[in-house]
């Protein structure tokens, strides 16, 4: 334990042991409940039922849970706080600029005005002073300029310098300058060309580093200037271009916003649908014209079976978090979605999966989605980002309560408090996660809480007063761990350890993003020993200080290691790579490609940037 943290641990203030069962809240949960399969002669009848619609949250006091109490003094944590619920995530945009140019029900219809998702009206003006200053949103780029970044596959297109260098059409250019990006960030340098030129990618690169945008742009830009058949008018079924796949709510709403200021004013439509919101609400939005539908599984998997959606003219599928996407919780509504619907085979699609971690097992499975691809590792495939200082703590059990107030004090007196400094805590229990914000709550500390029993609302409400900085305390469980991109999250705490270390990399990633710096402290004791020497490995990979009892527990291989890691800092990556894997696919045209894939060594082509 650390001195400088520990010195303050006083006796416990009561002990919680949060770490039984396992984490949910994610559309794995909501599966199970979906309709079965739809015949098609019942198809486009009204549903039977629907959620019920989310009620506009009022004022609440101190957290988003009605009667919430707690003490109210204190300068910024004390005191009633206020969240204000708004209507849930309804769907597409507000309207259109009647560009209307493909037809069917694609792009924006003659109707509608499209809603400036930037927020203000002087868009141009302001783009323009902001690509002239040369400033962007605070992006560190020095940070990211020693990554090393390793591509493998046939015939890899070169990368770019800027964004300039590509030629992704006028609008898109516009709205990268109103989104203030100056130069894209080296998985964009890599990826974007890539997949402007048709090719299949399976991209690897750390949290934070922009890879929404990378495969955002080739998808808006493709579908901008793209020579598309007519899709079919007058059906109730809507025919998007392109299909974005995230694993959670959340995140497939972060991702249609941001979608929507890359494709503003170009005409291309995006619609997002997600389970727990009105699905009526989300069918308006979709009969109104989509050209990129982002989705979660379990409510696109409705969609299909409703009939309301085809993926027949699909011609982008992007699979984000495609490691989570396609591990045992996903896999099954994955596969039914892209090989058992009407989506075009590998090929005659182009498919792009994204992830900061992509365990070999899971880069296997992925390959059947994938016709003759490039992968694309930038710095080395799940590992974290140097610009996040971790910390790593012995602390038992009962002695996590006390110790997290004696952090959260630290901050305090360090001055490190406040809207700018957004603390997020995980557990393992969605109960934990409860009973965790109830006592944050009754000690004076502002907190609230996302997991996968509160409601959709709920967690919206929760997000939202997080992001800010009402309530500065986030108490979440794993469905908070990927892709969310908040600004201000200073410090990550896992109050419980996961027992992967793939979650523990994407859980620490919602800090020192964009080249900003962050901490992460976890809390370490004797039931997580089985992470113990995948955590040191990746502490010391980059470059943090490994405590002394953390490395001993690390070589006491009794405690069950799995050290999947290693194999050196950034070799062997593509999964395609492995001897074992050539030895099993001597043709060496597994994923269709052809010629070129012979394997580590073997005329594989492999180049480092
Ligand atoms: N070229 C750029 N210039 C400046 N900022 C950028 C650029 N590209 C992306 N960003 C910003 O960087 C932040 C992180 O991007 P993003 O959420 O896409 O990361 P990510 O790699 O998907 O992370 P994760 O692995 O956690 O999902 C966002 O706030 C985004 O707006």
């Amino acid at each position: 334990m650390r001195s400088s943290w520990a010195d303050a641990v006083e006796n416990s203030a009561g002990g919680s042991s949060d770490n039984a069962g396992t984490s949910g809240g994610n559309e794995r949960s909501s599966a199970a409940a979906r309709s079965a399969y739809v015949p098609p002669h019942l198809r486009n009848r009204p549903p039977a039922s629907e959620p019920p619609a989310p009620s506009v949250g009022g004022p609440q006091s101190f957290n988003d849970r009605p009667g919430s109490g707690g003490p109210t003094s204190g300068s910024r944590w004390g005191g009633g706080r206020t969240e204000y619920g708004r209507q849930g995530y309804g769907g597409g945009g507000g309207g259109s600029r009647g560009s209307g140019g493909w037809g069917g029900r694609g792009g924006w219809g003659g109707r509608d005005r499209e809603v400036n998702p930037f927020g203000n009206d002087d868009v141009d003006a302001d783009a323009d002073s902001a690509f002239n200053e040369q400033e962007n949103s605070g992006i560190n780029f020095d940070a990211y300029e020693d990554i090393p970044v390793e591509t493998s596959g046939g015939n890899v297109p070169p990368p770019v310098n800027t964004f300039a260098e590509i030629d992704l059409g006028d609008a898109l250019n516009l709205n990268i300058r109103r989104c203030k990006y100056v130069k894209p960030t080296p998985v964009q340098r890599h990826a974007i060309p890539i997949s402007l030129a048709g090719r299949d990618l399976m991209a690897c690169a750390q949290t934070g580093s922009g890879k929404t945008a990378a495969f955002c742009f080739p998808i808006i830009s493709g579908i901008m200037k793209g020579n598309f058949p007519q899709r079919p008018r007058g059906l109730r079924t809507v025919f998007p271009l392109a299909l974005i796949l995230s694993p959670t709510r959340e995140l497939s709403v972060q991702i249609h916003e941001e979608a929507r200021k890359f494709s503003y004013q170009t005409g291309v439509r995006v619609v997002v649908a997600y389970g727990g919101a009105p699905i009526n609400q989300q069918l308006r939005e979709l009969e109104r014209g989509v050209d990129i539908l982002v989705a979660t599984p379990g409510r696109l998997v409705d969609l299909l079976e409703r009939a309301k959606v085809s993926l027949q003219m699909i011609r982008y599928l992007a699979l984000d978090e495609a490691d989570r996407m396609l591990d045992m919780g996903f896999e099954p509504q994955i596969r039914k979605i892209v090989e058992q619907m009407d989506m075009p085979p590998p090929g005659e699609r182009q498919t792009m999966l994204f992830s900061a971690t992509f365990p070999k097992e899971i880069q296997r499975m992925a390959s059947d989605f994938l016709s003759n691809y490039i992968f694309l590792a930038v710095g080395r495939v799940g590992s974290s980002t140097d610009l996040i200082v971790q910390r790593v703590e012995y602390v038992h059990d009962s002695d996590k309560r006390s110790h997290l107030m004696d952090l959260i004090h630290a901050q305090r007196a360090n001055g490190v408090q406040g809207k700018h400094a957004l603390t997020l805590v995980f557990v393992e229990t969605k109960k934990g996660a409860d009973s965790l914000e109830h006592w944050l709550c009754m000690n004076g500390f502002p907190a609230t809480t996302i997991h996968g029993d509160r409601t959709q609302q709920e967690r919206e409400t929760a997000l939202r007063s997080f992001k800010s900085g009402n309530t500065p305390i986030l108490v979440a469980t794993d469905v908070a761990a990927r892709g969310l991109d908040i600004p201000h999250v200073a410090h990550v705490i896992n109050f419980d350890l996961p027992n992967d270390i793939d979650d523990y990399v994407h859980r620490i990633g919602r800090t020192g993003r964009a080249g900003k710096s962050g901490l992460a402290t976890a809390f370490f004791n004797e039931n997580n020993m089985s992470l113990a020497k995948s955590l040191a490995e990746l502490m010391k990979e980059a470059n943090q200080e490994v405590p002394d009892w953390l490395t001993r527990f690390a070589g006491r291989t009794s405690f069950g290691n799995k050290g999947r890691r290693g194999g050196g800092r950034f070799g062997g990556r593509d999964f395609r790579r492995d001897s074992s894997y050539n030895r099993g696919n001597s043709s060496g045209d597994y994923h269709g490609g052809g010629s070129g894939y012979g394997g580590y060594g073997g005329g594989y082509p492999s180049a480092w940037d």
